[in-house]
């Protein structure tokens, strides 16, 4: 499993993975506590936790039930390293029933919100923490007794030990889920955990990242040389730079034109970037390579998986061109990909322990199976917000680490329907606009992302200049967003959609009708395929 790399040197908080959704979300709250974690299997034994000298071990949630044959095992002598362990919901139960309470379906189930009321506040965990607060539960089993020696802190209505503690051995456990944003105090439950119970301090920063990414990416590389897919996008331009800092020119950026980018972006990757970032970039026109290889296809994953191939083929003409051109290489071969993957890339292509595939992102599940190169992926297991962080940090401008996410299969995704060179033109006209307008009002920072999208299978009748028309609705799908990974749609001004709607149906021949999309994520996800 991959898991944020440590520092040199740096005592690591394990988060126990049980096959939980929310394993890198705890992890990344940790980091936002200034400490620093790691992502380790269940299957870890004591003698494995104590060679990682860890300060603390945080438990998963998992969808198992802790008495079902084949639940996710624990090694319970774990418990007995004297190290600080603090066990969420599936956690929460491992720690009760390895320490001799019990765990049972008691018929009680909570799902989402769920009031509790904190009945000892006079211990580490919950120090300082109101009586009653709004937490968020998932579960269908209960502790029904807690351990002997640990005190219950908490309770709901029908799960009576909702928390417990042992201060004196320094273990804690909470059946609700202290990572996820709707828990009212859960950030302050874990720094409790961590700077209170556990003694951590917080020294962690985005600076650690960096030096130990730098020291990663040196080991990895050697003298070899190293090209770097180079979108113009955040995650993109801080992997390079951090690429960049490790190994200097070792390093050249590979822009790929593949003819589904919005207007006028060659031109400020191009100019721009390189001005402001000083990176060797060569650019690969592979416009009508991508056209042939789409053409006809309309179905989302095939199209994903197409692009995810032919970003690869277009990478490999790059090397093969730099290969031949010998003051670029010094005779070494380019063995190495640097690709801007972020987190959210990998859960959603269905790369984290046990979850679903929702889309196959072309740097992650749209690889294809006889990729050659070999990966670096330096902010793999961070969100967005972070890597933006480490952008800032490393001395990136800021039109670079604010700019708007925009997914490397660009206008591809957002054409539903087969991709044509006159459907192209026609949604880039439309998203120039959209663009222009947002930037005019001023909101580029308040929107996480403006998809713009073309329903190329979709026609409706429109009266324009006394005449019929027959056109397609273009969907405006504006989004306000902290990590991807949920988002809600963005009320934007009235006037303001008016408009963009006036000028697109005015200004673009084929559309006779602009419509918003008003769907949060879930249920729906941000871009449309
Ligand atoms: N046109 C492109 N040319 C070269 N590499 C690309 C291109 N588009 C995407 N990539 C590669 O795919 C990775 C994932 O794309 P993604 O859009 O998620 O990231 P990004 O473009 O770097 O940042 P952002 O999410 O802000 O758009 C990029 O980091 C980059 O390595
Ligand atoms: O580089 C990328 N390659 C992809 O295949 C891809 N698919 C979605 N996205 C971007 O990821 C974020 C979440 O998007 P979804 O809610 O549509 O899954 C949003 O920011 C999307 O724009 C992609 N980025
Ligand atoms: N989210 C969880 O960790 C759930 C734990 C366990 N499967 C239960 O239903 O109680
Ligand atoms: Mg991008």
């Amino acid at each position: 499993m991959s898991a944020a790399p440590a520092p040199t040197g740096a005592r690591p908080v394990l988060v126990v993975d049980f096959g939980a959704q929310y394993a890198q979300l705890i992890a990344r709250r940790v980091r936002e506590a200034s400490v620093y974690s790691e992502i380790v299997a269940h299957t870890i034994t004591a003698a494995e936790v104590t060679a990682k000298n860890p300060l603390g071990i945080v438990l998963s949630g998992g969808p198992a039930s802790v008495y079902a044959d084949g639940a996710p095992t624990f090694d319970p002598a774990i418990f007995d390293l004297g190290i600080p362990v603090l066990g969420i919901c599936y956690g929460f139960q491992v720690m009760a029933t390895a320490l001799g309470g019990t765990v049972a379906h008691t018929g009680a189930r909570e799902y989402g919100a769920t009031p509790v009321t904190v009945s000892d506040s006079g211990n580490a965990l919950l120090a300082d923490q109101p009586t009653a607060q709004t937490v968020w539960m998932s579960h269908g089993d209960s502790v029904s007794e807690a351990p002997a020696g640990f005190r219950v802190l908490a309770s709901t209505a029908s799960t009576p030990v909702a928390a417990f503690a042992n201060d004196e051995r320094r273990l804690y456990g909470v059946q609700w889920h202290p990572e996820v944003k709707h828990t009212e105090f859960g950030q302050n439950v874990l720094e409790n955990f961590l700077h209170r119970a556990a003694g951590i301090p917080a020294d962690w920063n985005s600076g650690n990242v960096i030096a130990e990414q730098v020291a990663r990416i040196r080991a990895q590389v050697g003298t070899g040389k190293v090209i770097c897919g180079l979108s113009g996008g955040v995650d993109s331009a801080v992997a390079a730079a951090l690429v960049h800092k490790a190994i200097g020119d070792q390093l050249v950026c590979v822009f790929v034109d593949h003819g589904l980018l919005r207007q006028d972006e060659r031109r400020q990757v191009e100019e721009d970037f390189v001005v402001a970032t000083g990176v060797r970039l060569v650019t690969v026109d592979v416009r009508e390579q991508f056209l042939t290889a789409l053409e006809g296809v309309s179905d989302p994953e095939t199209k994903r998986k197409i692009i995810g191939r032919e970003f690869i083929r277009s990478f490999e003409q790059a090397q093969a061109e730099l290969i031949k051109e010998a003051a670029a290489i010094d005779g070494d071969p380019i063995r190495f990909l640097v690709q801007g993957t972020l987190y959210p890339d990998v859960v959603e292509s269905g790369g984290g322990s046990g979850t679903a595939n929702i889309k196959s992102h072309h740097n992650v599940g749209g690889l294809p199976d006889d990729l050659q190169f070999e990966l670096i992926e330096p902010l793999r297991t961070l969100f967005k917000d972070e890597v933006r962080a480490i952008g800032a940090e490393l001395g990136l401008p800021a039109e670079i680490v604010q700019r708007q996410p925009f997914p490397g299969p660009g206008l591809g995704i957002r054409i539903v329907g087969s991709i044509t060179q006159d459907r192209l033109d026609l949604l880039r006209h439309a998203d120039a606009i959209v663009r222009a307008e947002l930037t005019a009002a001023g909101l580029d920072r308040e929107i996480w992302q403006c998809p713009v999208v073309l329903l190329a299978d979709v026609r409706s009748v429109g009266v324009q200049g006394d005449g019929r028309t027959y056109g397609h609705p273009i969907v405006l799908r504006p989004v306000s967003s902290e990590d991807a990974m949920t988002a809600d749609w963005t009320r934007l001004p009235y006037d303001l959609l008016a408009k963009i709607s006036n000028r697109i149906t005015n200004e673009v021949d084929g559309v006779n009708r602009v419509v918003l999309d008003v769907t949060s994520k879930p249920p729906g996800t941000i871009e449309w395929e």
